[in-house]
């Protein structure tokens, strides 16, 4: 009697995760938020891993910006689900999400909102002061973020004093000093000449990538999203994803 055929060994875990790349650090599932009866988010979904940049591209009012939203756990969905690093943000306290957002994400806004009445290092030590830094500690951290975005000149100048470039280049320096994880980028160089975006966009995904972070970045501008290793469209508050952008 012959023997029975043996199954195959199944796979190591290790080669899983090549077949199917790397694990997502952050991911939506049928989204949904409305907003006055309007849905902005109808059924989105959506995932980044660690060290990826994916643009977040559409028209005008199409639900980008309220996606990055619920992602980074500012507004809650009215249904479906975002999970970070194995974590339901639902299921965590106000004050459990805030302490997220302080330690693990980043944020640039298109505006860099900047405190006007702190110099630039100081704006670039404020998040690692919120997580419990001592000042003198927190801007010798902060510096090291000036120089690697090209704007150390500007060290103990205050917003009012430097320009809408250099002003933008500060935001990110702000937003990578706490290394996140997750950076969420909404528009960073929508208010930049395309000389200074691209510098930008330059910088920030250099950084990002040494630093591992991943990068939602919202952006209208095909110029722009062509930095990222990926495209998600979203139109009437649904998602499409796209082949990898050209860099
Ligand atoms: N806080 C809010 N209150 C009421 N309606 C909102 C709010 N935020 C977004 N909306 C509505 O939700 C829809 C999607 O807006 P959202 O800002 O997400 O779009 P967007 O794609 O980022 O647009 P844009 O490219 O113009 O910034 C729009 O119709 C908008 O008016």
């Amino acid at each position: 009697m012959s023997a029975a055929p043996r199954s195959p060994e199944p796979p190591e875990l290790s080669e899983l995760s090549e077949l199917s790349g790397p694990a997502p650090i952050l991911t939506a599932t049928a989204l949904r938020k409305v907003y006055a009866g309007t849905p902005a988010l109808d059924g989105a979904d959506f995932a980044i891993a660690a060290g990826e940049t994916v643009a977040v591209m559409g028209p005008s009012g199409s639900g980008k910006s309220t996606l990055l939203h619920c992602l980074a756990g500012i507004v809650p969905a009215d249904a479906g689900t975002v999970t970070y690093a194995g974590r339901d943000l639902a299921a965590l306290s106000d004050g459990e999400r805030s302490a997220l957002r302080r330690r693990e994400f980043g944020f640039v806004f298109q505006f860099g909102q900047l405190v006007p009445e702190l110099t630039c290092v100081e704006n670039v030590a404020l998040p690692l002061r919120l997580t419990g830094l001592g000042r003198r500690d927190a801007e010798r951290a902060a510096r090291p973020w000036l120089e690697r975005l090209e704007v150390d000149d500007v060290t103990h100048k205050r917003p009012g004093e430097i320009s809408g470039g250099q002003g933008q280049r500060v935001a990110v320096a702000r937003a990578l000093a706490t290394t996140p994880r997750v950076v969420f980028a909404d528009e960073p160089t929508g208010a930049l000449d395309s000389l200074n975006g691209e510098r930008v966009m330059e910088l920030l995904t250099a950084a990002a990538q040494d630093s591992g972070a991943a990068v939602v970045l919202v952006t209208h501008e095909a110029r722009v999203a062509a930095y990222a290793d990926r495209e998600v469209v979203v139109r009437d508050g649904r998602t499409r994803s796209l082949e990898p952008a050209g860099r």
